[in-house]
């Protein structure tokens, strides 16, 4: 069987998981997406819960199967509460995604984020190209909540991260891998950066995902319905490099089919949470386009390509 078949029908599996067990997700998120963000899980088939109130950290934590944390609209009590939980998620190794929304625009945002990102190293990073490059301390370029880091861009800046101009040199090109991914891991056990391509990231893999639509840009949301469903499915899923596959493909593939269904932005959420809740194997199989490089490309530009 292709890999790329049996890919899709690995990723179905999760998403029958999470119709069976509708794993209760936890998510502390920002004020703009939080409607759609709890339709989203529901219409994959979880459980959500949107709550940040001081006394209900510890119970809440106690009681959910996964936790999303998003920054978009961090006020002072807001941020104390996600320190909280990932404190505790660290404790029990709750599977846990952050969603540095905004890191990299302006150093208030992208302080927040980097003091985040430092806690719980066994989550999920998921954030736009440049939200994710803002966290390895060279890149703000973050314009409000969007991107103006190219999905391949965003791959060497995280390959390089940490080495110094003449390490990048091109006879140093073997061990970006090595140094790289690697020194970047500390902060999470698998790091997606999304766009026009998703990129999912970990210390011995890259995915490259090529499903979506432009139409996803067109409406806000998208990104932090992502970090949530790919909570979803790191609650049913232990190993963080798959689940973060099967959230992007299953987002992103649900976008495309609503794209083509939807006359525009206005008409485009209600179309893409039917999709999510109407997804199945057949779909996944004949729609998901990936590319695997592992390692990545030598210094004489060719790779492992699966
Ligand atoms: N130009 C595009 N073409 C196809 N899919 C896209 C495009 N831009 C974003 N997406 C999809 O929209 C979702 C949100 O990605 P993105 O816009 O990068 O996040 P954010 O909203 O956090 O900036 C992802 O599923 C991604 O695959
Ligand atoms: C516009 C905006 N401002 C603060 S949070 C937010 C929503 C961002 O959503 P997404 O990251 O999914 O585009
Ligand atoms: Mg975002």
């Amino acid at each position: 069987m292709d890999i790329q078949k049996n890919l899709a029908i690995r990723i179905h599996g999760l998403c029958r998981k999470i119709r069976e067990q509708r794993p209760l997700i936890h998510v502390v998120t920002n004020f703009v997406v939080m409607n759609q963000t709890a339709n989203a899980l529901l219409a994959l088939g979880a459980a959500p819960t949107m709550s940040w109130a001081r006394e209900d950290l510890e119970y809440m934590s106690g009681i959910s199967d996964g936790l999303c944390i998003n920054m978009g609209t961090p006020t002072r009590e807001r941020v104390e509460a996600m320190i909280t939980l990932m404190a505790l998620a660290q404790q029990s190794k709750k599977p846990l995604v952050l969603d540095p929304v905004g890191s990299g625009a302006g150093p208030h945002r992208t302080e927040i984020a980097r003091q985040l990102s430092a806690l719980a190293p066994h989550k999920i990073i998921r954030g736009n190209a440049s939200e994710i490059c803002s966290l390895t301390h060279e890149h703000t370029t973050t314009r409000g909540v969007d991107s103006t880091i190219s999905p391949a861009d965003a791959k060497e800046i995280l390959v390089t991260h940490g080495r110094t101009a003449d390490q990048c040199a091109p006879d140093h090109q073997h061990d970006l891998r090595d140094k790289g991914v690697e020194i970047f891991s500390t902060m999470a056990s698998c790091v997606v950066t999304s766009g026009k391509e998703d990129m999912v990231l970990d210390n011995t893999r890259t995915l490259i995902l090529k499903n979506g639509s432009d139409l996803m840009n067109a409406v806000t949301g998208t990104g932090c319905i992502l970090s949530a469903i790919t909570a979803a499915f790191y609650a049913v899923c232990p190993e963080p490099f798959e689940a973060a596959t099967a959230a992007c493909a299953t987002s992103a593939i649900a976008g495309e089919i609503a794209a083509e269904k939807a006359s525009g932005p206005g008409t485009f959420l209600p179309h893409f949470m039917d999709s999510l809740y109407n997804l199945d194997e057949k779909t996944l199989i004949t729609r998901l386009k990936t590319e695997r490089q592992f390692p990545y490309p030598s210094a004489t530009g060719n790779s492992n390509k699966v």
